[in-house]
């Protein structure tokens, strides 16, 4: 970014900088991608550009700072309340460097010695206030060597012969690496370019990393920034800011040595050189943000490489479509998570969002959660127990990585006591569960009794935030502590005591003994009593009516007392720290317990979920989905008379829902896709049974229909996912198709949706459900045996329609489009009027030189198409190739055309037919009852941009 980097005034004047900004500039240049936020005594400042720009960004007040070299603009926020201030920068796309002063001021003989103690990033964020409940991580990509370039898999078409993009020894291939530097999880893993998009869009890292110079065009040393696509880290696809990094971290030899200082060989743990770049890459990336020397981060012990085949894949569109983690406005209210989320600590709410981001494909781990899932179900009094005592366990993965990082303060350190405390119990509460999932679980809770004895023994119950200032270690944990201790309590008294005693040996009655801050200790004596005064006394201080006194011994005891408790302070900051190592030492272990504690949170709560909202335990099988009563998690939460369905696509079928308008298609579909998801994460499910088979993949595309905005480039991706989806769906995925073919005319659209479930019926095999209001399609099912029609019924009295939500077999009659206005509330006139043009066909219809079918024949017969009632064009024109007898039944006058021009393309090519100019005549032409508001869009758009042209 512009502010970033050296100021342009400050480079002019170089040489004749004050020490303290030639200090600034040096940061400034080092890092030169971060504002740097630079300590002057209470402030974080920041000049020039720099300050410009936090000054407009922050919304704080820009300032001067003038020496002998000149002007500078300068801003700043106080040390003592930065993080909103971060916080507010990292979120306008800066990277934030915290230049701190690093040497005691009193102590410095010219200018205060700094250094940069932390970048901030977004992906690198430590500060718990920073922090948000789940995992941030910061992922590397680097792409594997000597791969050629493969072909885009997008364009590759939708025949499934072997092609090099299908070779995986031919595919471009990449490595990818993610850690979450607040905790210490680090992953690794690599394969072709969708596999890897797939784990960037799981984990949705909030920045990634790519050695420096690969992708910046105009500087190699240029650090990019997020939100452009031109900065896309190798062409992915990422949400989070991208941050070139120094190329050298992520050669193997240097990515080799970073990494041994945290795993003892770390050639043995990868299978690929470039998963040891991206990994050693990375891990230089953390070191350099969090401001320490190789090595510096062991709480990052473990360094795992994982497969991607081991999970369900579940694709960014499929988890945005399904809201999983978020609903479609893009907040977290009625969504998956948010349904199933009552776990009692931060630990089991992000293992919870691990589980739900990778569903299982093996069936021995899926039923081992199950029968955890079933045990805690059962026993109601072990599970709330066990609920109540998970409330009181702390984030101590984050919490033991303060410990490692030496950040942790003594409150951290009771904390993590207090979360040991609670595991004898938590393992009593469980000591009855048999199975063996959760016999295991409550065997690897290591009580961790040394680490909790020694917290216990070392760090008072209530310890204060600052650890160096005293209060903090218990009586009785160290000798020369506790005999400090009896020096300042001894001086103390003593102190007391002399009030009462020279009050005696002076008769002054008023007489008082006091403290403060700058004299120390006192003997105050009012103006009225000053001849009374001993010999022994020492003027300290004068005040208006009052003066001041010491005396040899009084100050003897005070040099005592205050030694005393400088020493205890020191001491106790010494022990403290000593503790904390200790506890560092067992990172490891506390690491485990903590995954042992979330896992077993997220059991409880799914058992609890199953038992509060009544779900079964699926079983698997071999055969195709199938659902009795099954319901939708999150919409049976809002709808007060949810109705459950059943799903009966054994045969790995290929469904065809038609139905009205809110009827429930869409819900219907999400929830086969959620009931699937669930039991693949070892949940039960909202059914009243449910026997699955195990599904490699769950795949959703949802039409165009609710993007209008989008336009046209909206369908291009809507085509583009759906060539990915018939390219890469295999017989064991699930694929969910709403209304795919919307964003363009009807006829292309029809025929797409056509061609499509032939697909994916002839040469996939998928389970599909495909949701669609072209009815024709139904007819599909004539010709495949296991293609099948399912319905949403609806009560019709009179002009009322009630919608029942419930599906049946068989095709749909009717859109009922109108009556769905009408409830909606669209005015009655319209509704009338849309009720005659039904009856009486269209006026266009009549006027249009191309029209060859009577409107007359669509009137009156609920189970004509929209648009086979109001189009009907039978011209041919080029641009659509399909047979209209590919769909039509043929038998009778209401053969639908696939032919049929768009509202404008084909009206386009014809000169007017009333001799005016072409757009006129076009207009005239345009039947617009008979278009969606998306083709009139579309319209429009072609010709605006003609007239643009
Ligand atoms: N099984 C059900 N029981 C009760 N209410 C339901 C059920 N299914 C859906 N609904 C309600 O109906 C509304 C519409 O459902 P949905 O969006 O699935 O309809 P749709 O047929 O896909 O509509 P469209 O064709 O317009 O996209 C939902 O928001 C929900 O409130």
């Amino acid at each position: 970014m512009e502010a970033t980097g050296p100021p342009a005034k400050m480079v002019d004047r170089r040489e004749e900088l004050t020490p303290m900004l030639s200090q600034y500039f040096d940061l400034t240049q080092e890092y030169d991608d971060a504002l740097v936020l630079f300590q002057v005594g209470d402030f974080y400042e920041l000049f020039c550009e720099a300050a410009e720009a936090a000054a407009r960004t922050l919304e704080i007040t820009l300032t001067k700072r003038e020496d002998s070299t000149g002007t500078y603009p300068m801003a700043g926020v106080p040390i003592d309340n930065v993080a909103p201030y971060v916080e507010t920068l990292l979120d306008a796309g800066y990277r934030v460097a915290i230049a701190d002063q690093v040497q005691d001021p009193s102590e410095a003989t010219g200018v205060v010695e700094r250094a940069v103690t932390q970048v901030v990033t977004p992906g690198t964020v430590v500060d718990e206030e920073l922090l948000g409940a789940g995992n941030t991580y910061v992922a590397s990509v680097v792409r594997e060597a000597d791969r050629s370039e493969a072909s885009n898999r997008a364009g590759s078409g939708t025949t499934r012969e072997a092609t090099d993009a299908d070779d995986p020894d031919h595919r471009e291939r990449f490595a990818v690496a993610f850690v979450d530097v607040s905790t210490g999880e680090f992953r690794v893993t690599s394969g072709p370019r969708d596999v890897v998009q797939d784990e960037l869009d799981r984990l949705a890292p909030a920045e990634v990393v790519t050695a420096r110079g690969e992708f910046d065009r105009d500087s190699p040393d240029d650090a990019s920034t997020d939100g452009n696509d031109d900065d896309a880290p190798h062409g992915f696809d990422v949400r989070g800011m991208h941050t070139p990094f120094r190329a050298s971290a992520f050669d193997g030899d240097d990515a080799r040595e970073t990494l041994s200082g945290y795993v003892p060989t770390p050639d043995a743990l990868f299978e690929r050189p470039a998963e040891l770049q991206a990994a050693g890459g990375l891990l230089a990336y953390a070191e350099y943000t969090q401001g320490v020397d190789s090595g510096g981060l062991e709480y990052i012990s473990r360094v795992q490489r994982y497969d991607p085949r081991e999970g369900m894949r579940v694709d960014a569109t499929a988890l945005r479509s399904l809201e999983v983690f978020e609903n479609r406005e893009g907040g977290d209210a009625h969504t998956l998570l948010g349904v199933l989320d009552t776990t009692s600590c931060a630990l089991g709410r992000r293992e919870l969002t691990h589980w739900l981001r990778r569903p299982l494909l093996d069936r021995e781990r899926i039923a081992a959660r199950q029968d955890a899932v079933e045990e805690l179900a059962d026993r109601a009094f072990a599970r709330e127990e066990a609920r109540d005592l998970l409330r009181d366990v702390y984030d101590i993965e984050r919490l033991v990585t303060r410990v490692s990082r030496g950040r942790a303060n003594a409150r951290d350190l009771r904390a993590l006591k207090d979360t040991l405390d609670v595991i004898p119990e938590l393992k009593a509460a469980l000591g009855d569960c048999e199975c063996d999932p959760l016999r295991e679980r409550r065997e690897a809770l290591d009580e961790l009794a040394d680490v909790r004895g020694l917290v216990g023994r070392a760090i008072v119950e209530e310890p204060p935030i600052e650890v160096t200032e005293g209060g903090v270690i218990a009586d009785g944990y160290d000798d020369d502590l506790d005999d400090l201790r009896a020096a300042e309590r001894e001086g103390r008294e003593w102190v007391a005591d002399l009030e009462a005693g020279e009050r005696e040996r002076t008769g002054i009655d008023s007489l008082k003994v006091g403290y403060n801050e700058v004299h120390g200790y006192y003997i105050e004596v009012t103006n009225p009593n000053l001849d009374r005064v001993p010999d022994d006394y020492t003027r300290r201080q004068t005040l208006k009516n009052s003066e001041r006194f010491y005396t040899p011994e009084l100050k003897q005891r005070e040099d005592e007392i205050l030694g005393a408790s400088e020493r205890a302070d020191t001491r106790e900051y010494h022990l403290f720290t000593e503790v904390r190592d200790e506890v560092a030492a067992e990172a490891e272990r506390v690491q485990r317990v903590a995954s042992v504690l979330a896992e077993l949170d997220v059991l409880c709560t799914l058992a609890d979920v199953a038992v509060d909202r009544n779900y079964v335990r699926p079983a698997f099988g071999e055969e195709g989905i199938h659902v009795e009563g099954g319901r939708h998690p999150v919409v049976e939460t809002t709808e007060p008379r949810f109705v459950p369905n059943d799903a009966d696509l054994r045969e790995r079928n290929v469904a065809v829902i038609t139905g009205p308008n809110m009827s429930g298609k869409s819900t219907y579909m999400r929830q086969i896709a959620l009931v699937q998801l669930l039991a693949q994460v070892g949940s039960f499910v909202p059914a009243d049974r449910a026997r699955l088979p195990v599904v490699d993949r769950i795949f959703t595309r949802v039409g165009a229909s609710d993007d209008i905005a989008g336009g046209a480039s909206t369908f291009m991706r809507e085509m583009r996912e759906l060539t990915s989806i018939l390219h890469d769906a295999t017989e064991d995925s699930l694929v969910l198709l709403d209304e795919v073919g919307r964003g363009t005319s009807t006829a292309d659209g029809r025929a797409i949706a056509w061609a499509v479930t032939e697909f994916l019926h002839d040469e996939v095999g998928a389970t599909t459900l495909f949701a669609t209001h072209y009815h024709e399609l139904t007819r599909i099912a004539e010709s495949r045996e296991r293609i099948r029609n399912f319905h949403f019924t609806i009560d019709r009295s009179g002009d009322e329609v009630t919608f029942l939500h419930s599906v049946v077999e068989g095709a749909s009659e009717a859109s009922y489009g109108v009556e769905v206005a009408q409830l909606a509330g669209v005015p009655g006139t319209v509704i009338d009027r849309s009720r005659d043009l039904i009856d009486d066909g269209l006026p266009g219809d009549a006027g249009s030189t191309r029209t060859t079918e009577s409107p007359s024949a669509a009137t009156n017969d609920a189970t004509a198409e929209p648009a086979a009632r109001t189009n009907g064009y039978g011209e041919h024109t080029d641009s659509h190739t399909t047979r209209s007898d590919d769909l039509s039944s043929g038998t009778d006058d209401r053969q639908i055309t696939l032919d049929e021009p768009t509202a404008g393309e084909a009206v386009a090519d014809e000169p007017s037919a009333a001799g005016g100019s072409t757009l006129e005549a076009e207009i005239r032409d345009l039947n617009i009852a008979s278009m969606t508001p998306l083709e009139a869009l579309t319209w429009l758009h072609e010709r605006q941009r003609e007239v643009q042209r």
